[in-house]
């Protein structure tokens, strides 16, 4: 057994300090987050939430501090397929327009073996997968359509499909509901329930949880780069763990 595997939880990160133009914008952060907890990181613009998102990730380096992935430092880890990633918005690359289903099937990659064919077998698992994240959020009838030319709130629901087809047990989204009309917010709060009933973990940035609100865990409340507050609640058996949740101000 390797340090990936076994007791290690899905992040930990130990005194993370990020830099960006020379100023500190997150720092000395200690946190950890358990399997199957759904997290919600909240605070004001500018607070750092993105930037710690990215660095539990490995996506922006740690100036200082230590972050691990299932037990191993980003740049090590292996398990890419276990973690599904929505970011802010769609990356818009400069070649031809990928299709609302590429971009969904894009999410199967990081469960593929270089070592071993391709089957039939898995491409039918894809094309299910695939089809099931599709319906998920409402873009069955989109399928074909350019991603570029949907609304902002319509793309950020391509990405949360692309990270629901990969299966993955972790989820961080960041600010999956920016932009997102009230009925996909209820539509994507049912899925996380769908997720957190199936004890997948959840990270998620928000600046308001709406009707997410029952399904989470825990909270921490960044300013400046900081956690401030954190606070745990039981939504999953509505007994109150280590107290009530506190709204963000
Ligand atoms: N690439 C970058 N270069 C320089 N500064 C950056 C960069 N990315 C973020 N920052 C700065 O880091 C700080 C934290 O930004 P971050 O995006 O993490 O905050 P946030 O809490 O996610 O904000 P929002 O709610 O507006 O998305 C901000 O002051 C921001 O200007």
């Amino acid at each position: 057994m390797t340090a990936g595997d076994g007791a290690a939880p899905p992040f930990r990160m130990t005194g993370g300090v990020v830099r960006r133009d020379g100023r500190e914008v997150l720092s000395g952060v200690d946190l950890r987050v358990a399997a199957g907890d759904v997290l919600a990181v909240m605070g004001p613009n500018g607070a750092g939430k993105s930037t710690l998102v990215k660095a539990l990730l490995g996506l922006v380096p740690l100036a200082a501090g230590r972050t691990e992935i299932y037990g191993e430092p980003p740049a090590r880890f292996r398990g890419w397929q276990r973690i599904g990633y929505v970011p802010q918005r769609l990356p818009m690359g400069g070649g031809v327009p990928s299709t609302v289903r590429e971009i969904v099937s894009s999410g199967r990659v990081a469960r593929r073996s270089r070592w071993r064919p391709v089957l039939f077998t898995d491409r039918a698992a894809d094309r299910a997968a695939v089809d099931r994240a599709l319906e998920a959020v409402g873009l069955t009838g989109r399928a074909r359509d350019s991603a570029h030319l949907l609304s902002g709130g319509q793309q950020q629901r391509v990405l949360i499909a692309r990270a629901l087809a990969g299966e993955p047990d972790v989820f961080v989204m960041d600010e999956p509901t920016a932009g997102v009309d009230a009925g996909s917010q209820a539509a994507l709060a049912a899925t996380l329930r769908g997720l957190a009933e199936a004890g997948r973990t959840v990270v998620l940035v928000a600046h308001e949880l709406g009707p997410m609100e029952p399904l989470i865990t825990r909270t921490v409340e960044l300013e400046y780069g900081r956690i401030v507050r954190e606070t745990a609640s039981d939504a999953s058996n509505d007994t109150v763990g280590g107290g009530t949740r506190g709204s963000a101000t």
